[in-house]
């Protein structure tokens, strides 16, 4: 199968327990909550998404006729040293990155020396061999992933309140301020259910703070 990506690039993680670790984005084209079009946002099943999506023509985006082609370019955009192969890291994202990531691709970026993340919606079932799972429920979508690294809720969601995933099996639960017109009383509010229920963590979206992608 053929592969859309909206655009590709080299930067550090910036959410999440991963925060700061060096890493390929590999952002994919479509999203089964939301078209990514501005006249639909308000309609859709996540209303709230920061990201453009749509199409393929961002930085080192494209379309990959094979797996092999995909990750040999990731391959050429990871810009760590030539010992680095047990550290190598790449994120798939996107728009949805599990409508199109598949074995295939996974066992191709495994043969050069990358561990691998996704962050899913946790509305599609992953393939095997993903070594780190960040779910981020969102209200219009049914939640099949209940296990994995790390969940990662933005916050509030007033459909989606917190207690409705701590019993689920991840080893690190994120509360995420949403960004946008409220994005400073959204933080304050976070900081608040973290004070009170100190199994939740703030995740800050630190690539913006410093203005990195
Ligand atoms: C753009 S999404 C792509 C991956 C996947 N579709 C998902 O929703 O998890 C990447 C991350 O950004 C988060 N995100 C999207 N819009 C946000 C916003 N306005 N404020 C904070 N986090 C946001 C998502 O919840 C997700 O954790
Ligand atoms: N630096 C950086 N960290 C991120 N973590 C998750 C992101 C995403 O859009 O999926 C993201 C992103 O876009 N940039
Ligand atoms: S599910 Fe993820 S990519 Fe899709 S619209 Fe929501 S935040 Fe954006
Ligand atoms: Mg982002």
């Amino acid at each position: 199968m053929s592969y859309a990506v909206k655009e590709m690039f080299v930067t550090l993680q910036g959410e999440g327990a991963q925060t700061g670790r060096a890493s390929v984005f590999c952002r994919f084209a479509g999203c089964n909550l939301w078209s990514g079009r501005e006249q639909d946002r308000a309609t859709a099943a996540c209303t709230f998404c920061d990201t453009d999506f749509i199409g393929t023509d961002g930085e080192g985006g494209g379309r990959f006729e094979t797996a092999e082609a995909l990750a040999s370019t990731i391959e050429t955009c990871w810009t760590g040293t030539a010992d680095d192969s047990g550290r190598r890291y790449v994120v798939f994202t996107g728009g949805e990155p599990l409508l199109q990531l598949d074995g295939a691709l996974i066992a191709a970026v495994k043969a050069r020396g990358f561990e691998i993340a996704v962050e899913t919606n946790g509305t599609i079932a992953p393939p095997a061999g993903i070594d780190w799972i960040c779910v981020s429920p969102k209200p219009g979508g049914v939640l099949v992933q209940t296990e994995g690294a790390e969940l990662k809720l933005v916050y509030p969601q007033p459909e989606l309140p917190p207690e409705l995933f701590e019993k689920l099996s991840f080893r690190h639960f994120w509360l995420q301020p949403m960004d946008g017109p409220d994005r400073i009383a959204n933080t304050q509010a976070a900081v608040a259910y973290c004070l009170r229920h100190p199994r939740w963590r703030l995740s800050l979206q630190t690539h913006k703070l410093i203005g990195i992608p």
